[in-house]
C-alpha cells in the first residue's frame, strides 16, 4: 500500500501580485506542515482572473532569469520540499509576445518539471449569465502534460481542458494515476458542472482526479465557484469544500486505483476492435 497526502490550496486572491505571492507561499508552507506532499495551487493565483488582467500580470516563464512570480513558485516548493502544481500565471512569450495562461510543475528541489499551457480556451456564450472570451488575449497550448512522482506520474490541465475528456483518458491509457486541474469555474457552470466533470474523469479513467480554484471575492469582477474537490478512482469525493479561502487534504492509497479496476475492468474489455485507441503513440 503507498498512501501519500494530497493537499489544494483554495487561495484568496486580489489585485496586488505580490500579496497574493506571499499568501500562496504561507499557504504551501502551512499543506507541507500539516504532512502534504503534492500541493496544488488555483487557476490565476497571482492575478485577478478576467482577460483584462492578463497581459498586466504576465510574467515570462525563465528559469535561467527568474521572473517574480516564477521566483516565488520555485523558492516555495524548495521550501516546503512538495512536489508543486503551481496553479497558473499569465505567461508572456518572450519570442512571439503571445499571451498563454500557463501551469507550472515544480519539484521538492525548486527544479521546474513541466510546464502546461491551457489547451481549449475558455470562449463560452451562455444567454443572460456569463459570457468570457479567453481567446481575445490569450492564444492555446498545444500540448499534452504529464510529470513524475515518487506514486506515480500525474496528467495537469487547466479549468476548460476538464471538459475535453480525451486528455484524462490519454493521461491515464499513458500509465498516469490521476488529473490535477487548477481550474475557476463560475457562479453559472460551477453548480451545474463542477463536480460532475470531476467525478466523470475519474469514473471513465479509474484515476484520482482534483481539482483546485481559488477562493470567491464578492468584490471582484469574476465570481468563482470554489469547491475544490479530490476524488478518488471509484470517483468518490474524498474531499471538498465551500467557497472561502481553505485547503483541502486527502490521503490517496493507490491500491486503490488496482481496486477500481478489478473490480469494474474495463481496462481489459476496451474494444479498439471498433473504435481508435486514442492514446496509442503514432
Ligand atoms: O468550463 C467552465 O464552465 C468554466 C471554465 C473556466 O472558468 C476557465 O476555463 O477558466
Amino acid at each position: 500500500m503507498t498512501v501519500f497526502k494530497l493537499a489544494l490550496v483554495q487561495l484568496a486572491v486580489g489585485a496586488q501580485k505580490a500579496a497574493n505571492l506571499a499568501n500562496a507561499r504561507a499557504k504551501v508552507l502551512e499543506a507541507a506542515q500539516a504532512g502534504a506532499q503534492l500541493v496544488v495551487l488555483p487557476e490565476c493565483f497571482n492575478s485577478p482572473y478576467g482577460t483584462q488582467y492578463f497581459s498586466d500580470y504576465a510574467e515570462e516563464i525563465n528559469t535561467e532569469n527568474m521572473s517574480e512570480s516564477i521566483a516565488a513558485l520555485s523558492s516555495m516548493a524548495r521550501d516546503s520540499q512538495v512536489y508543486l502544481v503551481g496553479g497558473s500565471i499569465p505567461e508572456r512569450d518572450h519570442k512571439t509576445q503571445q499571451l498563454f495562461n500557463t501551469c507550472t510543475i515544480w519539484s521538492p528541489q525548486g527544479t521546474l518539471l513541466a510546464k502546461h499551457r491551457k489547451i481549449h480556451l475558455f470562449d463560452i456564450d451562455f444567454p443572460g449569465k456569463i459570457v468570457f472570451k479567453e481567446s481575445e488575449v490569450l492564444s492555446a497550448g498545444d500540448s499534452i502534460t504529464e510529470f513524475t512522482t515518487p506514486w506515480g506520474k500525474f496528467g495537469v490541465a487547466i479549468c476548460y481542458d476538464i471538459r475535453f475528456p480525451e486528455l484524462a483518458m490519454i493521461a491515464a491509457r499513458r500509465g498516469c494515476i490521476g488529473m490535477l486541474y487548477p481550474g475557476a469555474f463560475n457562479m453559472t457552470t460551477g453548480p451545474l458542472h463542477w463536480e460532475l466533470l470531476l467525478r466523470a474523469r475519474a469514473v471513465d479513467n479509474q484515476i484520482f482526479a482534483a481539482v483546485c480554484s481559488p477562493a470567491r471575492d464578492e468584490t471582484a469582477s469574476y465570481h468563482a465557484w470554489g469547491h475544490s474537490t479530490i476524488v478518488d478512482p471509484h470517483a468518490r469525493v474524498l474531499a471538498t469544500t465551500d467557497e472561502k479561502q481553505s485547503i483541502v487534504y486527502a490521503d490517496l492509497d493507490t491500491d486503490l486505483l488496482d481496486s477500481a479496476r478489478r473490480s469494474v475492468p474495463i481496462y481489459s474489455q476496451r474494444r479498439f476492435d471498433v473504435y481508435p485507441d486514442i492514446a496509442a503513440k503514432k
